[in-house]
């Protein structure tokens, strides 16, 4: 399986989580944005209802007052009462008629002089006020009417509605103001209407004059919030927008980091998920067991034991591997320690190293520390330098295995003839050992070509004088050819698959067998 599948697998709701991450500020931030502009709006609305109430409780004093000074001509002939009604309706802002009403009927108006028409009291809100939809002088606007009572009947002053509807236009913004007297209202744009119960649940302000019967409200339309707050608040509405983005990207990296391969492996490095099985390699010869080869095995929590092929080469591209062959050093050491005892003398324990690791001097320390355990000398280490990444050699490297030989380091050429270096390297690095390539080995099987091609290798490694392990034997077949050409040292299934540490002790309490039958062995799960 690829290893950057491991966790998207198993967690999918993962994918979710740069989504969330972007929803967190515009989860936090647009309400917190709502609310502060419908205080913004709150605080500007009661402002205007507060300065437009006062306005229009100015123009109706105006008015208040010119039907008090005429109040006296209420019962008197009309024709004596139409100048001084017109004088005074002219003297004063606001006022278009002044009107006298006795016995419920308006009997004289400063507009036309004698009249005849209903007073329809009860339209009056709170006896004073009274918004008409218009009337015969302008059928198409409105008109306010001011009723002041007397003992003899009552004065009626007559407002154009334009001058209370400019009053509410002025300040209308942000919030559009209205006009209500009773059951009906006047907008800022001079039309009227009957108030709807809904009306109540967009008010943002709302204030009732002392004076007379009427009140001024604010009340925003549906998304009106938003729109005030898309023309008043864009930066910071672009920057919460922007910051969820933000957050979601930044999200989404940081799960595809925590899911990249390389992370992963570093947390099974630090969970000590990186376990050595041990592979045991005969002397044919001596019927004995020489040495393991340790190979590494990732005991992932989830996807159970994953062989090196699959993350080795990840390691060595990542720049984990050094790390991660120290601590299967130092796990090896801890486990055979405890063990010295039961191992052959002179016990072989191969190490696959990468070049990356000849490049500094840690490889000597790891290399000291781990004989340091083994005081006796009961075992030699041999370091397996593979040739899949090139080694170049340098005043560094001759350094490094002069070093590595007087500590008593051997090395083995692994994978033999499989790469273009193997005869450069054993030019350039005092090698011990050839370890050939499983590949070779399953040539014993075919056509004579590629025995002759395995016979070529077996000479040249005999000419070098070079002590030869064959890696890959799997039967008793390969395993005489290659016994029969020399070959000392045999590993393969044939005799033991890669083990853990208990196993191993208990299959090296056992000699190899002189005949073993094919696939014996078997590597545990
Ligand atoms: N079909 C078959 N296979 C056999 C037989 N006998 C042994 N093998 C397999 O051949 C590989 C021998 O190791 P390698 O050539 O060093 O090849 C190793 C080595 O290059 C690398 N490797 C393993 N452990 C480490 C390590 O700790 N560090 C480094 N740098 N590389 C490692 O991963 C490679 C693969 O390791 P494994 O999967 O354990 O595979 C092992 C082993 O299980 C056999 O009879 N038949």
């Amino acid at each position: 399986m690829p290893l950057p599948q491991l966790r998207r697998r198993r967690r999918p709701f993962h994918a979710l989580l740069p989504w969330l991450a972007a929803l967190i500020p515009l989860l936090l931030g647009l309400p917190f944005l709502y609310w502060q502009a419908s205080q913004t709006l709150k605080r500007q609305a009661q402002d205007n209802v507060d300065e437009t109430l006062t306005k229009i409780e100015q123009i109706f004093d105006y008015a208040h007052t010119a039907t008090e000074s005429v109040a006296s001509w209420v019962g008197a002939r009309c024709e004596d009462a139409v100048l001084p009604l017109r004088q005074r309706s002219m003297a004063t802002p606001y006022v278009r008629s002044l009107n006298l009403v006795q016995n419920g009927t308006i009997y004289c108006t400063s507009l036309r002089g004698d009249t005849h028409e209903q007073e329809q009291l009860t339209t009056y809100t709170g006896g004073t006020l009274r918004l008409m939809i218009g009337n015969r002088v302008t059928p198409a606007r409105a008109v306010l009417i001011l009723r002041h009572a007397t003992p003899a009947g009552s004065v009626l002053a007559g407002i154009d509605s334009q001058y209370l509807s400019n009053a509410l236009q002025l300040a209308s913004q942000p919030v559009p103001l209205t006009l209500r007297i009773g059951e009906t209202r006047l907008s800022a744009n001079g039309t009227t209407s009957r108030v709807r119960p809904r009306d109540a649940s967009s008010l943002l302000a709302v204030e009732t004059s002392s004076h007379y019967p009427f009140s001024i409200t604010a009340a925003l339309p549906a998304n009106g919030a938003w729109h005030f707050i898309w023309r008043h608040f864009t930066p910071t509405f672009v920057l919460i927008v922007a910051l969820g983005g933000i957050c979601g990207l930044a999200t989404n990296r940081l799960r595809q980091r925590r899911n990249s391969p390389l992370r992963e492996m570093r947390r099974a490095l630090r969970e000590g998920e990186f376990r050595p099985f041990y592979q045991p390699i005969v002397d044919h010869g001596a019927r004995r067991w020489k040495g393991v080869e340790v190979l590494m095995r990732w005991d992932h929590p989830s996807e159970g034991m994953i062989p090196p092929d699959q993350f080795v080469p990840l390691a060595e591209r990542g720049g984990l591997i050094v790390e991660m062959t120290r601590e299967l050093m130092q796990q090896v050491g801890r486990e055979l320690t405890p063990h010295v005892e039961a191992l052959p003398s002179d016990f072989h324990i191969g190490i696959n190293v990468s070049a990356e690791h000849c490049n500094g001097s840690a490889l000597i320390d790891d290399c000291r520390d781990f004989l340091s355990r083994f005081p006796g000398g009961q075992i030699a280490l041999v370091l397996e330098l593979t040739e899949r990444e090139l080694l170049v050699r340098s005043e560094h490297t001759d350094h490094l295995f002069a070093q590595l030989h007087q500590l008593g380091v051997r090395i083995a050429l692994d994978d033999f003839g499989t790469g273009n270096a193997s005869l450069a390297y054993l030019r350039q690095f005092r090698v011990d050992y050839l370890k050939i390539d499983r590949s070779f080995v399953q040539m014993t099987d075919d056509d004579a070509l590629s025995q002759h091609l395995l016979d070529t290798i077996l000479t040249l490694s005999s000419r070098l004088e070079l002590d030869t392990v064959a890696e890959g034997v799997e039967t008793t077949a390969q395993r005489d050819y290659l016994t029969r050409h020399g070959v000392r040292y045999l590993q393969g299934f044939l005799y033991a698959r890669p083990m853990p540490l208990a196993n191993l002790l208990e299959t090296l309490a056992h000699p190899p067998a002189a005949d073993i039958p094919e696939h014996a062995t078997h590597e545990p799960a």
